[in-house]
């Protein structure tokens, strides 16, 4: 098929069977997939479960940063004398959980449907399995069953859930997975948090602002252990200082909660035992392929689907099956499984348009790189942590000669004026070879926004004498950076 062929057949009804593009799960990869295969000239429909918008507008993302900010814009008006003065008080609970449901649109999508019309996608209710190459079969809410064929590409965007580990006693105990610790309408009086990982730091310190009493048993020996140790350690710190209880090298063994309505208790390999009245288990997540007909096409159902640069399921044959965002378990994170989906809709794009070469190159438009070199990820925790590209332990385990170089952050006039005793630390990575940064560490209030100049440094391969000359506004905390450059330059 021509692309002009491929245009004409853009405006797919509801009604269509043959589209170019068919797109399993609407989460924010599987809409972005779609949007970009329509923008490369292709015809493209989304099935969705659930809601539109997945896991990131409803029980992630979303919900979890709206329970936080509040806390986080408390905890920075406090550090600063003079506005301390003015917040006595503490977070009003109702109000934050209402703000949360604001932002999920009470579990209701239709401003994401409306999205998705506006960029001229296709939507179908129902959950979609692979009925063989290109052909996915759809059970709609109804219980009807339509088969859908696609012309060029199938791309499977059914993200991830939480993984629960096989203990006695979890199932009758009715753990807390993300999803209820992101859209719980009451504080809990007491909530234990098993995993010490993202969700476990950030959903711990949560709802410890809103007033439960907190315990996290970590099995490790620290928190956020894919960051720099000192992300971690500073974390479990200032969780301490605020009232909850950060317990390392310590698991559950089993479970029991005798009735729906009584506490539930927690078996420790300590041999001692935790009362609550909650139980969050943030111990990882797995893939939403199990029940997909993975069988039909020569995948195994359950499995990650493992993916080339271009997100093409690897020896499908004839290269139509694509998997993009979670479901390819390459970044679990919204804003690299969105890169991805723009770097696989331009791959189906050219492939549809019979383009002889894609540009697969590192850095090229058909090649999602940073996966491999630059994942930023925030950390929403208070203080923030924020990371781009690798620690110096994955460096070194990678067989690069590098040198970090670590900064305390209260050093710089930018985040003493920020926060009153700011306390927060630095890492650039520096490959000594190419003298280029392969990863930047931040952990203090406010790092956030400061990632992304991270980002461009890595992503761009910026050379450290030409990052000598980006020059970072006095007196603002970027000049984190200078301080980290005279250091590394003597
Ligand atoms: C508590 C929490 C907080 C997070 N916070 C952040 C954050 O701050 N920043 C960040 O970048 N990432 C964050 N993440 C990660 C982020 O949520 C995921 O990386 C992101 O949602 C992945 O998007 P996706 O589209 O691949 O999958 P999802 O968002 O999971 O969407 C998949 C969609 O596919 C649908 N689906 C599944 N199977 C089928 C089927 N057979 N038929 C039809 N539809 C199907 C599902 O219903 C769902 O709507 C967080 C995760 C958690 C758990
Ligand atoms: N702000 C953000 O960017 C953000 C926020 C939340 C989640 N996420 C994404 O979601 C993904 C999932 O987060 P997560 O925290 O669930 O997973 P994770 O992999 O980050 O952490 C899970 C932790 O649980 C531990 N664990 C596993 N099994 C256990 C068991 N049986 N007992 C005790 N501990 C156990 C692991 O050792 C690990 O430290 C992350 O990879 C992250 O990318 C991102």
């Amino acid at each position: 098929m021509t692309r002009s062929e491929a245009t004409a057949s853009t405006t797919g009804t509801p009604e269509a069977d043959e589209y170019d593009v068919i797109v399993i799960g609407a989460g924010p990869v599987g809409e972005n997939v779609a949007e970009r295969a329509h923008a490369n000239g292709l015809s493209a429909v989304v099935v969705e479960t659930e809601l539109v918008g997945g896991e990131c507008s409803y029980w992630a993302c979303m919900p979890s940063k709206a329970l936080l900010r509040p806390m986080a814009a408390l905890a920075d008006a406090r550090r600063v004398e003079g506005a301390s003065q003015a917040v006595r008080g503490s977070l009003d609970a109702d109000a934050v959980l209402a703000r949360r449901t604001a932002f999920t649109s009470d579990w209701q999508d239709g401003g994401q449907v409306d999205w998705l019309d506006s960029v001229a996608v296709d939507l179908r209710r129902g959950r979609a399995r692979l009925d063989g190459p290109r052909r996915v079969k759809i059970e709609a809410p109804d219980g009807s069953t339509h088969t859908l064929t696609a012309r060029h590409a199938v791309a499977v965007c059914t993200g991830s859930r939480a993984a629960l580990p096989d203990l006695p006693g979890i199932e009758e105990a009715r753990p807390w997975t993300s999803r209820e610790a992101t859209a719980s309408k009451e504080v809990p009086g007491r909530l234990a948090v098993v995993g010490g990982g993202v969700v476990g730091a950030e959903m711990a310190v949560a709802w410890r602002a809103l007033g439960a009493e907190v315990t996290m048993l970590v099995r490790g020996e620290r928190l956020l252990p894919r960051m720099e140790p000192f992300a971690g350690e500073l974390v479990a710190e200032a969780l301490t200082e605020a009232g909850a209880e950060v317990r390392t090298g310590v698991s559950v063994e089993s479970l029991r909660r005798p009735s729906t309505d009584r506490p539930v208790t927690l078996a420790l390999s300590d041999g001692g035992q935790l009362e609550a009245d909650e139980v969050l288990f943030a111990t990882g997540r797995r893939p939403r392929t199990e029940d997909l007909g993975l069988e039909t096409v020569g995948c195994e159902p359950g499995s990650w689907l493992t993916v080339d640069d271009t997100c093409r399921v690897k020896d499908v044959h004839g290269g139509w099956l694509y998997a993009v965002g979670d479901a390819n378990g390459r970044a679990l994170l919204t804003h690299q499984g969105k890169y991805q989906a723009r770097i696989a809709g331009a791959a189906i794009g050219a492939r549809a348009a019979g383009v002889p070469l894609l540009e697969t190159d590192r850095w090229g438009a058909h090649a999602a790189t940073a996966d491999h070199e630059a994942v930023p990820q925030v950390v929403f925790t208070d203080p923030e942590a924020a990371s781009v590209g690798l620690t110096a332990e994955d460096a070194e385990r990678r067989g690069l000669r590098v040198r970090a170089v670590d900064l305390e952050m209260g050093e710089v006039a930018g985040a003493a004026l920020y926060a009153d005793g700011y306390r927060g630390r630095a890492r650039m990575v520096v490959d000594l070879d190419r003298e280029v940064l392969v990863g930047v560490t931040f952990v203090g209030p406010g790092v956030s926004e400061l990632l992304h100049s991270a980002t461009v440094a890595v992503a761009g391969e910026v050379p450290v004498e030409r990052l000598w000359h980006a020059v970072p506004s006095y007196p603002t905390i970027s000049e984190v950076w200078l301080r980290l450059l005279e250091t590394y330059r003597g």
